[in-house]
């Protein structure tokens, strides 16, 4: 028997490790495909791993109608992955126009709708996503041009659960190149999506000049210490926000809102913390609340000089009243 190329190894290994942590007994496993190398190379490997595993798995690729042909490369997927013993395998069409921001982000919020629902229908143990070392590194170098702060310097989780469906990143540890290779060595042809090499977009351009300049200047290493650098803060983050979790109980006040006192004497990073997840669950969306909004609030605590109330997003009003912050009508 040949010998199994290393590519290829290292999808399934990465796929292995990342499907045996899921509780049993399980539903089926389904891979997002986009018919790219890295989504197509993560299929062919659960196709593989899968059974293997004693779980059942299946694919579905968005058709989101933006380009000529994106229907029947769609058809082309599914078809190859029913060959594959990928079951289900479907395609679904989302309609993107007439949604909120930009069409890159439109098309996303359809394309994770549609995944989330496939997911429900099939009772689906996990959507497996097919990002990889690079696609993290990107991640992390925009957040830091960005100022993202630590939630965005922690990258993309390989688990998280999102309206109640987990999705799983089992490749951000294999690099694009590995997820290339593992589909030559076993003869597929990715499709080539326009808007990954498209300038327009933020992470097409750091994709094509701002990583490989960084890599010229300071060595290959750098993608994967990018990734490295994910990784680490996000164990320092997830620390942090369980700290302000009990921190965040530990203060409510029996009247509602939350003790001042309790609040000053949390460490600063543990209460912008507190002070965003109860932003939170006033009803602020955390796409808005900025670091002015937690800055105002800060300030009623650690800087209190009878000042008014602060306006957050969504119209709400907190004040500070008898050493609470509370939410004012
Ligand atoms: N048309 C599609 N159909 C199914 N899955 C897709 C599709 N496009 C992308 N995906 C999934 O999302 C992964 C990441 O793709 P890509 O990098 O193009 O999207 P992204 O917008 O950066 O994703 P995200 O928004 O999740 O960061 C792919 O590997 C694949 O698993």
């Amino acid at each position: 028997m040949a010998p199994l190329p290393p590519p290829v190894a290292a999808v399934r290994l990465a796929v292995r490790r990342a499907l045996a942590r899921l509780p049993r007994p399980a539903g089926p496993v389904l891979v997002a495909c986009s018919g790219g190398a890295d989504s197509l190379a993560l299929a062919a490997a659960t196709a593989f791993v899968a059974p293997r595993l004693g779980l059942r798995a299946g694919l579905v690729t968005v058709d989101h109608g933006l380009q000529a042909g994106s229907a029947e490369r769609a058809t082309e997927v599914v078809e190859w992955a029913a060959k594959l013993g990928l079951t289900p395998a479907e395609v679904a069409t989302v309609v993107v126009a007439g949604r909120a921001g930009g069409p890159e982000a439109a098309a996303r919020a359809a394309r994770y709708e549609a995944l989330l629902a496939a997911a429900r229908r099939h009772e689906a143990a996990a959507v497996l996503l097919g990002h990889t070392r690079d696609d993290q590194a990107e991640t992390v170098l925009l957040a830091l041009a960005r100022g993202g702060g630590p939630r965005g310097l922690a990258g993309m989780p390989s688990l998280r659960e999102l309206d109640g469906v987990r999705l799983l990143r089992p490749l951000l540890d294999v690099s694009r190149d590995e997820t290339r290779q593992a589909c030559a060595a076993i003869g597929l042809t990715p499709w080539e999506d326009p808007h990954n090499a498209d300038p327009s977009y933020a992470r097409a351009r750091v994709r094509s000049t701002g990583l490989p300049a960084l890599v010229e200047a300071l060595g290959p290493d750098v993608v994967d210490n990018l990734a490295r650098t994910a990784r680490l803060v996000a164990a320092d983050t997830a620390a942090l926000d369980s700290l302000a979790r009990a921190a965040l109980d530990a203060a409510r006040a029996p009247a509602g809102g939350l003790r001042v006192e309790a609040l000053a004497a949390l460490l600063p990073a543990v209460r912008t913390r507190v002070l965003h997840a109860w932003a939170g669950e006033l009803g602020a969306p955390a796409a808005a609340f900025s670091s002015r909004h937690v800055a105002a609030l800060d300030a009623l605590i650690t800087d209190w000089h009878g000042q008014g109330a602060v306006h957050l997003p969504a119209g709400i009003l907190v004040a500070r009243r008898d050493g609470r912050l509370t939410r004012s009508p």
